[in-house]
């Protein structure tokens, strides 16, 4: 069983994945996979939009549910979505109860910034373990402009410092650490008791994310500081297309995959018709 606490002082690495509905999940979790993320991703991913905005409490609630039913081992984090955080502190923290209390999630994660700061904290004091997540936050594309490199400059480097002290101060177990210099991320490791995860910032973390989609080849797109380890999509595409064929050419089903049943033969007689 992985633990929020447990996540500290390990030797290894921490592997952490994606994952948005219980088959995968279950897989993930099978692996050993440390941490299941229920990502607003989705929103890229399994829901079809382009961007994780239109993602809502009720879409990460369902999914979540979801992936604690098939997970035994793994921590289960979900991700608040956008508005679900940041405007009322009573508001966040309800919601952030909401995916413990009805979807079984072991914590959450929300995007941080200097508003997110006492959230953390009130959500830590209520029982509510909290994953941060600085540098590229995805759910501020519309005021980055893009899916940009964050910390670039000494100012913007040491305010993403700045916040993973305040929120390590604050309570938060853990903090994903977003498409940052690999220097910067290794920076913030040191500096912090709490545990770093990176994605796009390089091996010094002390692990690291991806979304699934990307690491099995499920999607058309990843990004530039994602492995795809499979090609599950062609995998898939195949074998719709060998199922289509075999039903337009009549080869399935086939009898092994039919019953005739003898019981029958009087109330049915194929030529009554
Ligand atoms: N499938 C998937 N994988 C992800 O890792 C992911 C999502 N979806 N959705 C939410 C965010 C968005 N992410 C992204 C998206 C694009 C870039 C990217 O292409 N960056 C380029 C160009 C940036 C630009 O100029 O707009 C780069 O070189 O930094 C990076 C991270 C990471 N997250
Ligand atoms: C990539 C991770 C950190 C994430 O926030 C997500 O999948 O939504
Ligand atoms: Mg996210």
């Amino acid at each position: 069983m992985t633990t929020t606490r447990g996540l500290r002082d390990r030797e290894e690495p921490i592997t952490m994945l994606t994952a948005y509905d219980a088959q995968t999940a279950a897989v993930v979790d099978e692996a050993g996979i440390d941490v299941v993320l229920v990502g607003d991703s989705m929103g890229n991913t399994a829901l079809g939009y382009d961007s994780t905005l239109p993602v809502t409490m009720a879409d990460v609630r369902s999914r979540t549910a979801a992936v604690a039913r098939a997970v035994e081992d793994a921590l289960v984090v979900a991700d608040m979505p956008f508005l679900s955080f940041g405007l009322e502190e009573a508001e966040s923290v309800r919601n952030a109860g909401e995916l413990l209390k009805e979807a079984d999630a072991d914590a959450v994660k929300i995007e941080s910034g200097p508003h997110t700061v006492e959230t953390t904290r009130r959500m830590t004091e209520v029982g509510i373990p909290v994953m941060a997540h600085l540098g590229l936050t995805p759910q501020h594309v519309n005021r980055l402009g893009g899916y940009t490199r964050q910390g670039t400059d000494e100012e913007a480097a040491a305010e993403i410092l700045d916040l993973a002290r305040a929120h390590e101060e604050a309570g938060a177990f853990a903090l994903v650490l977003e498409h940052v210099p690999s220097n910067l991320a290794a920076a913030v490791t040191e500096a912090l008791e709490t545990p770093t995860i990176g994605i796009g910032a390089g091996a010094d973390c002390d692990g690291q994310v991806l979304v699934v989609d990307d690491v099995i080849g499920l999607g058309e797109w990843s990004p530039p500081f994602s492995r795809q380890f499979g090609d599950v999509r062609g995998e898939m595409e195949r074998a719709i297309e060998d199922y289509r064929d075999a039903v337009e050419t009549g080869e399935f089903p086939g009898e092994e995959h039919a019953h005739v049943e003898e019981d029958l033969e009087d109330v049915y007689r194929p030529d009554d018709g």
